[in-house]
């Protein structure tokens, strides 16, 4: 078996639910006592090797996305271990972390450093971003002067050029018109046929089948089903079917 270049051990993680922000802000000094709470993952574990594409399946609310940004290291366990040995890239929040301010060509250069890439790499990889972006001249003005649309371009353009060793997708996100949508499915599946480890969050099971082997299904925080991704969707949609046959 080649290497794991992500690990869960045991990953716990539970939200606490505040009346308002100000019993969030006031929890920031000061514990709150039994707070309402929900356990969106629950002693999850498994392995993902390098060059797998893995699908997360399950409902809304199953705890996809909380895993999701574990991974992308914007989201901690309470309990348990995440190991990732890698460049990740997320074509999650393709807006976190640019700075108004800055122009588009300076924000390539500051999300290139928070993901601890080199200057003379992020140099040799800026005119790929750029012309991927299709922002003309507007790469030299403040991103605060953008479009929320050519801000998700931007965004979309670094991850994607930034050769990562793991892509993590949710498929619900939307990027531009019909044909920048276009040119970005297709550079996934470049990415992905490049032998790019791959996670995928998707409603659609056709989809889900289209890019990942295997999948793994989440209800409630708990993984349910890790394996096959014929398996997997099989057991998903019977449980679903199940559920909603009890409601007739
Ligand atoms: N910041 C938060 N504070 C409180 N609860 C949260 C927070 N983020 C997520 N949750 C809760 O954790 C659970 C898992 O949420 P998550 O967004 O991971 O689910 P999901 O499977 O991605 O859902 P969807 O398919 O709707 O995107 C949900 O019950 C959600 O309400």
């Amino acid at each position: 078996m080649s290497e794991a270049i992500i690990t869960f051990k045991n990953v716990s993680k539970t939200y606490i639910l505040y009346k308002n922000d100000q019993a969030r802000f006031k929890a920031l000094f000061f514990k709150p006592r039994n707070p309402k709470t929900n356990k969106a993952l629950n002693d999850v574990s498994f392995e993902i090797y390098r060059g797998e594409s893995v699908g997360i399946v399950g409902d809304n609310g199953a705890g996809k996305s909380t895993l999701l940004k574990m991974i992308t290291g914007v989201a901690f366990p309470d309990e348990g271990e995440i190991i990732v040995n890698g460049k990740v890239a997320a074509l999650l929040e393709l807006t976190a972390g640019f700075s108004m301010e800055m122009t588009g060509r300076e924000n390539i250069y500051l999300k290139g450093y928070i993901l601890g890439l080199e200057d003379a790499y992020i140099k040799q990889i800026e005119e790929r971003i750029i012309d991927f972006a299709e922002l003309g001249d507007y790469i030299d003005q403040p991103v605060r002067t953008y479009s929320s649309g050519m801000k998700m371009r931007l965004g979309f353009a670094i991850n994607v050029n930034i050769e990562p060793d793991v892509l993590v997708v949710d498929e619900a996100l939307s990027v531009g018109d019909a044909s920048f949508k276009r040119k970005c499915k297709d550079k996934i599946k470049e990415i992905i046929s490049a032998g790019t480890t791959v996670l995928y969050v998707s409603h659609n099971a056709e989809s889900v089948r289209e890019i990942c082997p295997r999948s793994i299904y989440l209800r409630k925080g708990t993984v349910i089903f890790d394996g096959n991704t014929d398996e997997t969707l099989k057991v998903y949609q019977d449980y679903k079917a199940a559920q909603k046959n009890k409601k007739k």
